[in-house]
């Protein structure tokens, strides 16, 4: 394993019944990382995270994570992951400190007064610390998830849509807070399929079925799928995106404002498609360097009844 290599697995595998729900996965994560899990619903993001922090068990694997063996040393990875899920978990008749102070004795902490305090402090919880969870709005409580599963300093976190019906401005906050711990050193894996949370990783790995389809840095995940994007701005763009829409060469059009964004992976068969109307004076194309979104899109869409 690479000195700054925290994950090193391969041939993860998991089957429930018939179904192999993640198939022959294997990941290479740099420490201080964070690194998306992106994929449709059902799609074996979450289980294939939680065999690798030790949380299920693989039917199969090979490799280690926190230089400690998958299959074997589940324990000691466990030990050392942070995990805030999908849906609040925390009790909502508890109040934030009460939680801090139940979660602290769970992990055994020792002076967990101390840690609890500190914690409080650091995620700006203190004027609220005697709010019962249950009236916190839902940028507060994930705040509060969030300082829960770190309260014993992880190495690894894991996080699953952790910003999925939270405002803008409490998921600018959050993920400064993210930036921050993988800035210091703690590798963060996000399951998601939200774009928004997508642009927040340094890295994605696509899945879909199972299987790894693609794993990029995000800056590189538009180029390695390879479309090509006209953009076209005008006055009549429903007509044109109905007229467009299945043509031959055409993978994909999203709207982005006042344009459409239109894709193909084949450039050649594209333009020939979209030739009809680039004369026509009520439409300005030009041509756009394809983004994560619409990558993303088109990944997502291409495999969208994962196991259904
Ligand atoms: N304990 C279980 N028993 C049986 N099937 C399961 C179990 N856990 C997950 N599955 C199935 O495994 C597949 C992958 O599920 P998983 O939760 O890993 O997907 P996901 O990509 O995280 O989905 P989502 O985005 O909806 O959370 C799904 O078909 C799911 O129904």
């Amino acid at each position: 394993m690479m000195e700054n290599t925290v994950i090193d697995v391969q041939h993860l595998t998991k089957r429930f019944g018939d179904k192999t729900v993640v198939d022959d996965f294997e990941i290479k994560v740099p420490k201080g990382a964070i690194y998306g899990f992106l994929g449709p619903n059902g799609s074996g993001k979450t289980t294939t995270i939680r065999m690798i922090c030790g949380l299920l068990s693989a039917d199969s694997a090979e490799g280690t994570c926190l230089g400690f063996d998958v299959l074997t040393e589940s324990d000691k990875i466990r030990e050392q992951v942070g995990y805030m899920t999908q849906k609040f978990s925390l009790y909502g008749d508890l109040t934030i400190k009460e939680n801090l102070i139940f979660m602290a004795r769970l992990r055994s902490l020792k002076n967990y007064r101390q840690v609890v305090d500190d914690a409080l402090e650091e995620y700006q919880l203190a004027p609220r610390a005697n709010q019962l969870a249950d009236q916190l709005s839902g940028g507060w409580k994930q705040r509060l998830a969030l300082a829960a599963c770190s309260l014993h300093s992880p190495a690894l976190l894991l996080l699953d849509e952790p910003t999925a019906g939270v405002d803008p401005k409490a998921r600018r906050d959050f993920w400064d807070r993210i930036r921050k711990l993988a800035n210091s050193g703690v590798t963060v894996l996000v399951s998601t399929h939200y774009m928004d949370e997508a642009v927040q990783c340094d890295n994605i790995a696509f899945i879909a079925y199972g299987k790894k389809l693609i794993d990029a840095p995000s800056g590189e995940l538009a180029s390695r799928v390879g479309l090509t994007t006209w953009r076209v701005e005008g006055k009549k763009l429903s007509p044109l995106y109905s007229a467009l829409q299945g043509e031959n060469g055409i993978n994909q059009i999203a709207r982005f404002g006042s344009a459409l964004h239109v894709s193909g992976i084949d450039a050649g068969k594209l333009e020939a498609a979209i030739a009809p109307y680039r004369d026509d004076s009520a439409y300005d194309w030009s041509l756009s360097k394809t983004g994560l979104e619409e990558t993303f899109i088109y990944l997502m869409t291409g495999s969208e009844d994962n196991f259904q």
